[in-house]
């Protein structure tokens, strides 16, 4: 990359959460007073050239002028070109099939920044392993050396953490987690998106964070589904603190940290999504319980929940590491309408007791 150009940021995805996160890295540049360009990329054309031309994303946030510093485009090759840090915000299960014609145009040393939270159908991988297996692929494809081939692992990041873009896209108070390979590799990617109203804290367990991440939007399915049902906070309590103990095991399992779950990947992020009417899991768990049916759920909805598709991923990873996830298991057994929302409850209470400290079950 030239030097004389400026720092560049692309966010890939201007749904929800890349629109609101393209705004955090566009305020924090302004913030520290940087030269840094932050590019904004969609795939629809018309839909680019208004945002370029209001400043508002109005599928999503019509009320909210984006900042005069944000550029948008639907150009990929101009999005990509010259960009050090590659935010993708894009759901799960397109990710791989948009990655691969993203590769060949990216910089060669550019990070990857994934905000993704959901595990691949099929391959049953986390959004990093996924990255890392298309970067690699495009760079056998053209012979790259194999320490550049090696290194792409150390250019692949992860955000997490209690981040509902609704309330971050208004400027409320939060805070995330930036997890990478390396401390330095997590710091440069938390130094672009500090704003005075968005804390990236910084760790090396990127299993811990994407499992947290994307294993509490099945927990929230679950709790939205307690919500539909109208029971009350005890209900809701304990398929969070027990979805919170299922999630850990899998996490470790896995080679996850036991600190990453209590930290906001962890806990912060289940607390966040499972009591927020704000959350699209919790919602489509609620739009269950009133009777919508699963396949109905998106056009209902018309906005990603990853646990629809994730569940059943998750609980399947699960089982092959030989880790218990009841939860899990009953939110898929209810998206296969394999049992109804009615007979989740006694479903999970009907179980053989344990002790709460039982890490196996
Ligand atoms: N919205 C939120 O509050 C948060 C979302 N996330 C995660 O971020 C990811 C993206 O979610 P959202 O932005 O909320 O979803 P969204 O449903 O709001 O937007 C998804 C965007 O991706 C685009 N898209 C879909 N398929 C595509 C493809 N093949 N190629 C390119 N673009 C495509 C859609 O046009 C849309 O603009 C999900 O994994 C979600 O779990 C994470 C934290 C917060
Ligand atoms: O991940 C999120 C908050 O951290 C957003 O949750 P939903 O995808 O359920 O809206």
């Amino acid at each position: 990359m030239s030097t004389s150009l400026p720092p560049k940021v692309a966010v890939l995805g201007a749904g929800s959460w890349g629109t609101a996160f393209a705004k955090v890295v566009a305020d924090a540049a302004t913030a520290a007073e940087s030269n840094r360009r932050v590019v904004l990329w969609g795939r629809k054309p018309d839909a680019m050239a208004q945002m370029a031309s209001t400043r508002i994303n109005e599928p999503y946030f019509p009320r909210v002028k984006l900042p005069d510093n944000l550029e948008f485009t639907s150009d990929v090759e101009q999005a990509l070109h010259g960009a050090h840090i590659v935010v993708l915000a894009i759901p799960a299960q397109a990710l791989r099939a948009q990655l691969e014609v993203f590769a060949p145009l990216l910089e060669p040393d550019a990070v990857l920044v994934s905000l993704a939270k959901g595990l691949e159908m099929g391959s049953g991988l986390r959004m990093s392993e996924v990255i890392i297996e298309v970067l690699q692929g495009n760079l056998v494809a053209i012979d790259a050396p194999l320490e550049t081939i090696s290194g792409v692992t150390d250019r692949v990041t992860v955000l997490s953490g209690p981040n509902l873009a609704k309330e971050i896209i208004v400027e409320q108070p939060t805070t995330s987690v930036v997890a990478a390979t390396t401390l330095e590799t997590a710091q440069k990617v938390a130094s672009i998106c500090a704003a005075n109203y968005f804390r990236p804290y910084t760790n090396t367990d990127i299993i811990g964070v994407e499992i947290g991440g994307l294993v509490k939007n099945v927990i929230a399915l679950c709790v939205g589904m307690c919500e539909g049902k109208q029971y009350g906070d005890n209900s809701k309590a304990s398929v969070m603190t027990r979805g919170l103990a299922e999630t850990t095991r899998l996490a470790l399992a896995l080679g996850g940290k036991l600190e990453t779950m209590s930290g906001l990947a962890g806990m912060g992020d289940l607390i966040a999504t499972c009591s927020s009417p704000l959350s699209r899991n919790h919602t489509a768990g609620r739009l269950l319980a009133e009777g919508i049916e699963p396949d109905q759920l998106h056009t209902v909805m018309s906005q990603t929940a990853e646990s629809i598709k994730s569940a059943p991923v998750v609980a399947e990873l699960a089982r092959k590491v030989g880790v218990a996830m009841p939860i899990t298991e009953a939110v898929v057994e209810v998206l296969n309408r394999t049992i109804s929302v009615e007979q989740l409850a006694p479903a999970l209470l009907g179980r053989a007791l344990k002790s709460e400290s039982d890490h196996i079950s």
